[in-house]
């Protein structure tokens, strides 16, 4: 309709010029053609609002469509995925080539559609004055779309390449801000400045090229459309002359000549946003094809819905990739609903490598993991990650309050329930001191947390969730031993019936568990409780030995320090 009425312009342009030339018009005439050439602009800009509406409001749902489809993704993908790309490479693709798809679906689609129809009805009604002028109008036509072909491949590779490299750029921005305590600390300040002036050099120069190679693009265009409109002016006025054509005919062959000249143009326009748009849309699917964790392929279909606690590990080996060496070594444990086992042993001996196939967040051989007697892949995905409380090595808190840390664990927690998991983290204390409580903002614009601060907040968050099976992955590290001590006693009560694996460097950790087990190159090389591991003599012997040691000469240190 916008450009049904965009056309009507140049004719009654024509029918008022010949009516006027031809005397035969009136008063009512004069009155009529300006009153109508009017109502078709009034209506033209009418439409023109609603389509616009209508064509950016559909590209911004499709945009919201996929940055959620793309999202939800995200969150089921394997840990590999996550340990060989980078974060702000993720950021840029979601941000940066999502407005690049909308506005290839937005303004793209309705300058391609404006385009086609107003070209197609232009060229229709030139035909319609006079089929020769046409023809001999569009003959400078063609090099445009030449240009065009010559131009595109080269310029859609520079796109592309400059999109990879703004995503280098927020890659380093976002390394240097998360690691800024190292950069400063190690005075890296300028270093870091310098490399990001070479990269940022580097993304000037490379839209600079591209800058160049539009910017013949268009007064290459412009000239071709001129030489055309020379051409009517030529011919056209000559046909005037002779009496072939009438002035209003060439006026309005005039206004469809100009009409025709904008949709060339946004031919160009158009394939710069595809060429963009596209270049994103290639970069956004890399991320939709990679496969999603096999845990999320296969999430199990049997029917339990509670698990009891019951962990066994039958002949277990396990490496992260199939090039990769083996990172656990014929691992067969029973872990018996209810009871507690500890695990040490020296570092990168498998501890966390082993309690991470129990969620299933990296996947162990089929037959080697049982829960309850189940095959873990057999157990339906939400229950099994429901029934197990993890506390892992590396904490990672949110930006948001004390207390919605804590409730992720557990969103239907009610507030007794709250009070409890933080009782049972020694964690009370120090909320008490925060002027704001629970409500009590963490990280990047509220309070920093000490480690063990951070360590008791994961605790409570993994406590709260009241799950039958917890995993402690060296959770005490950052706690001095006295508060270790009271959390391990109060948590026994709360673990009664529940089943607890606990990895530590500490001993004293994992000395009152049921059993323990020393791990060494991925192979279980000790086992049993404390008093039996003792009584072997071997690795845990040594281990128990060297920080009884070091206890007692801190001991003496101590004591001689207060005697001084
Ligand atoms: N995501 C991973 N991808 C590849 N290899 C890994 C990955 N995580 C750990 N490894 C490797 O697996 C081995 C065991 O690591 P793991 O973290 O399980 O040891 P650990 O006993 O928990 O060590 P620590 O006591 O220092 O925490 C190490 O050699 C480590 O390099």
């Amino acid at each position: 309709m916008t450009d049904l009425c965009g056309l009507a312009i140049p004719w009654l342009t024509k029918d008022a010029l010949d009516t006027l030339l031809a005397g035969s018009g009136t008063a009512i005439t004069l009155w009529k053609y300006p009153a109508l050439i009017a109502l078709a602009a009034g209506v033209q800009v009418i439409f023109r609002y609603f389509w616009r509406t209508y064509v950016f409001g559909f590209s911004r749902h499709i945009e919201w469509d996929v940055r959620n489809a793309i999202f939800a993704h995200l969150q089921r993908l394997p840990l590999s995925y996550f340990s060989h790309t980078k974060t702000g490479d993720l950021m840029s693709r979601l941000t940066n080539d999502m407005v690049s798809l909308r506005e290839m679906l937005g303004m793209g689609a309705m300058a391609s559609l404006d385009a086609v129809l107003m070209m197609s009805a232009s060229l229709l009604l030139m035909v319609v004055i006079d089929p020769w002028l046409t023809l001999w109008s569009l003959l400078p036509l063609p090099g445009i779309t030449a240009l065009m072909l010559v131009a595109g491949n080269r310029i859609f590779n520079r796109y592309r390449d400059i999109q990879r490299h703004l995503s280098t750029l927020s890659t380093f921005v976002q390394e240097n801000l998360a690691g800024i305590r190292v950069v400063q600390a190690y005075a890296q300040e300028e270093n870091q400045q310098e490399y990001f002036g070479g990269l940022s050099r580097e993304y000037r120069v490379k839209n600079l090229d591209l800058v160049k190679r539009w910017g013949y693009f268009w007064p290459v265009t412009s000239f071709l459309s001129g030489l055309a409109a020379t051409v009517v002016l030529w011919l056209g006025g000559r046909k005037v002359a002779m009496q072939t054509m009438s002035l209003g005919e060439l006026a309005a062959f005039y206004g469809y000549l100009a009409m025709l000249t904008w949709p060339m143009m946004a031919v160009g326009y158009v394939i710069t946003l595809y060429q963009r748009g596209s270049a994103a849309l290639a970069r956004l699917f890399e991320i939709l094809d990679a496969p999603v964790a096999a845990g999320y392929q296969t999430p199990g279909t049997g029917q339990v819905s509670k698990l009891h606690g019951k962990i066994e590990f039958r002949n277990l080996s396990f490496r992260y990739a199939p090039d990769a060496p083996l990172v656990l070594q014929g691992i067969t444990l029973t872990i018996p609903a209810g009871t507690w086992c500890g695990i040490v042993g020296e570092t990168g001996a498998g501890k966390s490598t082993l309690v991470s196939l129990l969620p299933r967040l990296h996947e162990a051989p089929p037959g080697t993991i049982f829960i309850d007697d189940v095959e873990l892949r057999e157990l339906p995905l939400q229950t099994l990650k429901h029934a197990i409380g993890l506390v892992s090595q590396d904490i990672f808190l949110f930006s948001d309050t004390i207390r919605e840390n804590i409730l992720f664990g557990n969103g239907g927690a009610t507030s007794e329930e709250l009070d409890m998991a933080v009782d049972l983290a020694q964690l009370t204390p120090s909320i008490q001191g925060f002027t704001h409580q629970f409500d009590t903002i963490l990280g990047e614009r509220g309070v920093r947390l000490s480690g063990g601060q951070k360590q008791r907040t994961a605790l409570a968050r993994a406590l709260i969730k009241n799950s039958p099976i917890l995993i402690l992955d060296d959770a005490f590290s950052s706690v001095d031993t006295e508060t270790e001590e009271r959390i391990l006693e109060q948590l026994k009560g709360f673990m009664r019936g529940r089943t607890a694996i606990v990895i530590s460097h500490r001993i004293s950790t994992v000395m009152a568990a049921d059993q323990i087990i020393y791990l060494k190159d991925g192979r279980i090389v000790e086992r049993g409780s404390h008093e039996t591991l003792l009584a072997l003599r071997g690795h845990y012997y040594r281990m128990y030995r060297r920080q009884l040691l070091t206890r007692e000469l801190d001991a003496l240190s101590d004591n001689g320090g207060a005697r001084r």
